[in-house]
């Protein structure tokens, strides 16, 4: 137990290196892919202090190169998430009882061995497990993880340190105690930090955890294990296991013991797990927290005093980086009538100028969709708007999976603002815009609030103040992360807490104090020095 109130190294943003020709860092990024390339990796999962093989051993790919073979996973059935769950119940009584400052210490460790000797290696397994770039994987699987591991610790003490007043004669305590049996993340295969971030935020909290990653995240996933094996996590505490999710859910959540979800995929997912666990509410021992941060329909609101090439290059950024698969990523855009010629002239000028290809050659601004699903699913989408009259595809628009799944970026202007692919996600290369008529600001805002069920990010581009500050108040339920001015992707940890409302999630802002604060059940707890030893009040008359 604690010998003292400690306080936690102020955390600071990771730097996010270059990677610059010439630079030591790219150096040692392309040795880290040129060894990963010439392995292939068997991956257990891991439950308690076991490395287990089913022998049931799946492929893993590229994304942009899907003939050639990364390494093998060993996906696991129902037996599994049993076996996980006991040893996440095994593991607790310990984890609960250690004192907060050496849990801290593992996932501060975890963070410098992230920014130093695994750098290379979990950035190098982010670029060909999932097909993001060198700038994408530096800002994901190290930066932001880093920062999620440093922050939460921040938030953590900070938690910890937050005790209510106290009368005279009273000493007021508050204990943040882990949740009472074991908790379950469920993580997407888009960023490697939120897969790293789920399970590692509960377990700071003093809870031990059944992992599922998405199967195309495995690899990185992989590496996350390594390093907090490396920091000291004590065997149970993190579960790793390949199951499918029904299989998963079936078994945790018709489990007494089941405390708490935290989730980070596609709202349908979100949405079925919520329903099983309320059907299942009575087998419970308390009311397992629900967390998910799903979906969305990101937009980008432009007024007609906007900068037409501060506007092209937001959405160039925000529709397109990492092939539109954020769930932050700009997907419908609404452009005055004064603006589109200019907006439309620089967007196809930066689209003619995008490279696509392998994430190995470091020229690739663009690189694959994760698997064939999705690319099925995105060309499904287009070729659908294709035929819609009122669309016209102006840029992108053709697909090729014969060596990886490449989607060109694609923008379809459409007449029609409640058109499909200005309603739904589609998670991928593929911006729909509408051009409004510039004096019809206020109409249009409207419609950008009424136009999708999801409520994650947003941008309103302006010179003018009027309009910045009336689309702020009239869009202030349509996104959790509002952005003035800026592109709607690329929230940072510590400086734009992140997460949505409405269909996109419960908003319970990842890696802040909000989001940890659900992973703790309070007990207060009063102490009276000198307790009263007559019932009766002062006033009452004594006989
Ligand atoms: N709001 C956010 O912060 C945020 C961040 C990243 C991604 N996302 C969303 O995630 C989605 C993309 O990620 P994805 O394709 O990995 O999502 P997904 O919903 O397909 O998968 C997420 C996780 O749920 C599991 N899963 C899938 N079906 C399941 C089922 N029936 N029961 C239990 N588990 C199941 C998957 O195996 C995976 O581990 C997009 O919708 C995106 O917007 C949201
Ligand atoms: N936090 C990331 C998005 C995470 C979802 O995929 C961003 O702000 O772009």
């Amino acid at each position: 137990m604690p010998k003292g109130f400690y306080n936690v190294p102020a955390p600071k943003n990771e730097p996010v290196l270059s990677y610059a020709p010439g630079s030591k860092e790219r150096q040692l990024l392309k040795k880290a892919l040129a060894d990963a390339r010439a392995v292939e990796l068997d991956i257990p999962m891991y439950i308690g202090a076991e490395e287990v093989r089913s022998g049931k051993k799946k492929k893993l790919s590229p994304p942009h190169d899907h003939q050639h073979v990364l390494g093998y996973f060993h996906e696991g059935d129902k037996s599994h998430v049993e076996q996980a769950v006991q040893a996440a119940l095994n593991a607790r009584e310990l984890w609960v009882n250690l004192g907060w400052e050496h849990r801290a210490a593992i996932f501060l460790k975890a963070a410098d061995l992230l920014a130093g000797p695994y750098r290379y290696k979990i950035n190098a397994a982010t670029m060909l497990g999932q097909s993001k770039n060198a700038f994408q994987a530096e800002i994901d699987s190290a930066c932001e993880l880093i920062d999620f591991l440093r922050f939460n610790v921040h938030f953590m003490s900070q938690i910890y340190h937050d005790q209510p007043e106290s009368s005279p004669g009273v000493w007021n305590r508050i204990e943040y105690r882990a949740l009472e049996g074991f908790t379950f993340a469920l993580t997407p295969f888009n960023f490697t930090a939120i897969a790293g971030n789920l399970p590692t935020s509960m377990a700071m909290m003093g809870n031990t955890v059944v992992w599922k990653p998405a199967n195309t995240q495995i690899y990185a996933a992989n590496v996350i294990m390594q390093v907090l094996k490396e920091a000291g996590l004590p065997d149970g505490v993190i579960n790793l296991i390949y199951v499918s999710g029904p299989d998963a859910g079936d078994v945790i959540f018709s489990h007494r013991e089941f405390a708490g979800l935290h989730f980070t995929g596609s709202t349908g997912v979100f949405q079925g797990m919520w329903k099983t666990i309320g059907q299942n509410i009575q087998q419970y021992r308390s009311y397992p927290r629900i967390v998910g941060e799903t979906g969305g329909k990101d937009f980008v609101m432009v007024h007609k005093s906007a900068n037409a090439k501060e506007v092209s290059t937001a959405l160039s950024r925000g529709a397109f980086e990492y092939q539109g698969q954020k769930c932050s990523a700009a997907s419908r855009a609404y452009i005055p009538s004064n603006l589109w010629d200019d907006v439309k002239k620089y967007m196809l000028e930066d689209l003619k100028s995008f490279k696509m290809g392998g994430t190995e050659d470091f020229g690739n601004f663009i690189n694959a969709v994760i698997d064939e699903k999705a690319f099925n699913s995105i060309t499904g989408y287009i070729e659908k708007a294709r035929q819609n009259p009122m669309n016209e595809i102006i840029a992108g628009g053709k697909y090729d999976k014969s060596k990886g799944y490449f989607i060109e970026p694609t923008v379809i202007v459409s007449k029609d603002p409640s058109s499909v692919t200005m309603c739904e996600e589609i998670f991928g290369p593929v911006l729909t815009i509408y051009v409004y008529h510039s004096e019809n600001f206020e109409q249009t805002l409207e419609l950008v609030d009424s136009t999708s069920p999801y409520a994650l990010t947003g941008s309103i581009f302006a010179k003018d103040r009027y309009a910045i500050e009336l689309a702020a108040k009239k869009l202030t339920n349509a996104a959790g992360n509002f952005y003035i001015n800026d592109k709607p992707t690329g929230a940072v940890v510590g400086q734009q807490p992140f997460g949505g409302a409405r269909g996109s999630g419960t908003n319970d802002k990842a890696g802040a104090k909000v989001n940890l604060l659900r992973w703790v059940s309070l007990r207060t707890v009063k102490e009276t020095f000198v307790p009263p030893v007559d019932y009766r009040y002062p006033f009452l008359d004594k006989e």
